[in-house]
């Protein structure tokens, strides 16, 4: 994000957590705004060149937040909306980004959210299915695994689902991958990509560290607590936050990272390649509908599912744990929708 110089860096806003090639802008909305992920996030996203106007809505603090990172001196309009606005807050909105919802305190997993949760996304869901129907959906809000099954199920009742527009964000998976693995070999995190496929909670994160060059001689005890500590990345936060919530920062970067990424398919830049949750083809046939994989972004969102490709013996373990987790937790968010 920020140049080696600082005079570069304070002229420039652009930067690596944003590139931008492309000419085109975009209205974009968070909802849950004035959150642990909601308040950075909206800093990040003024600071991202593509994002024209940023529409800020949360049941409480979104205009103070909205005042403030309305200063930062980049070119897009900043507005925020009370709890009573929300359809004010969607019009004209292209993407939205979602983070509204409860976070975990130590013992608890991301599904002993669901209870809150479901019903805040489900509420969300229908307030954008009303007026930002074309919207492209990005889900923070955990769990994910079943949050996004409600948005889907949602849209479909009200007969505007398009798979393509739909994504579970699991960039955090990637960016605590790229990051752990840059630590144990020595190298920075640009050069040790890892593609994480499955879902975002404990097993059903499945990173392929074998497809990578500096992750594939990773072997035995070192092997098993790296992937441990990418499963339970989540987890490692709440512990040290001790009550005070689960990971925000890092959580805000990812979701910036990955709505700059949609940002550049939807502008037409090609080959813009990254994991995440949507609906897919790729396990269908066992059942499971939604699965985090590469994915292209193109124009329309959702360009090309790809497959998750050769793996090794350990990888297929971990799929194999991964799948009745996943799709108990995809079927349990289906069930709250019908
Ligand atoms: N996908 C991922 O990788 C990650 C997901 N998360 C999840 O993100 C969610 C938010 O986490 P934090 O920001 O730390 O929580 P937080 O409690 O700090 O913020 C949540 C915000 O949502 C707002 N909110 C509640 N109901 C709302 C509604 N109906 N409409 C609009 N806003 C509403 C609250 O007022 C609050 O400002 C949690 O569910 C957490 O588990 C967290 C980290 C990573
Ligand atoms: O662990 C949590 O509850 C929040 C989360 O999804 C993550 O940090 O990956």
């Amino acid at each position: 994000m920020f140049a080696r110089s600082a005079v570069r860096a304070l002229a420039a806003p652009s930067s690596r957590l944003f590139s931008s090639s492309a000419a085109r802008s975009y209205k974009v909305a968070v909802l849950g705004a004035g959150g642990g992920i909601g308040q950075p996030l909206s800093l990040l996203l003024k600071s991202d060149p593509l994002v024209t106007s940023l529409s800020l809505y949360d049941i409480r603090g979104a205009p103070g937040v909205a005042a403030d990172v309305s200063h930062v001196d980049t070119a897009s309009e900043v507005k925020g909306y009370a709890a009573d606005q929300l359809d004010k807050a969607l019009e004209g909105v292209k993407v939205v980004v979602i983070p509204a919802g409860v976070p975990r305190k130590p013992g608890m997993s991301r599904d002993d959210l669901f209870n809150t949760n479901a019903s805040i996304v489900r509420d969300l869901a229908s307030a954008i299915a009303r007026v930002a129907p074309a919207a492209l959906i990005l889900v923070i809000s955990n769990p994910v695994n079943s949050t996004v099954p409600i948005v889907a199920g949602t849209l479909e009742k009200a007969g505007v689902f398009d798979p393509a527009h739909l994504f579970g964000v699991t960039t955090l998976d990637v960016v605590r991958s790229a990051r752990f693995l840059s630590g144990i070999v020595g190298a920075q995190p640009s050069e040790t990509p890892v593609t994480v496929v499955g879902g975002h909670s404990g097993p059903t994160i499945v990173p392929l560290l074998s497809q990578t060059s500096q992750g594939k001689n990773i072997t035995g005890e070192e092997y098993s607590a790296l992937v441990h500590r990418i499963q339970f990345g989540g987890d490692e936060v709440v512990k040290a936050k001790d009550g005070a919530g689960s990971a925000t920062l890092s959580m805000a970067y990812a979701g910036a990272k990955f709505t700059n990424a949609l940002l550049r398919g939807l502008s037409g830049e090609k080959g813009v390649i990254t994991p995440t949750f949507v609906k897919s083809p790729l396990f269908a046939d066992k059942g499971i509908d939604f699965f985090a994989s590469n994915v292209e972004l193109g124009t329309n969102g959702v360009e090309k599912i790809h497959p998750i490709g050769p793996i090794s013996a350990e990888e297929e373990k971990l799929l194999e744990a991964c799948l009745p987790e996943l799709k108990k937790n995809i079927e349990k968010g289906k069930a709250f929708v019908a």
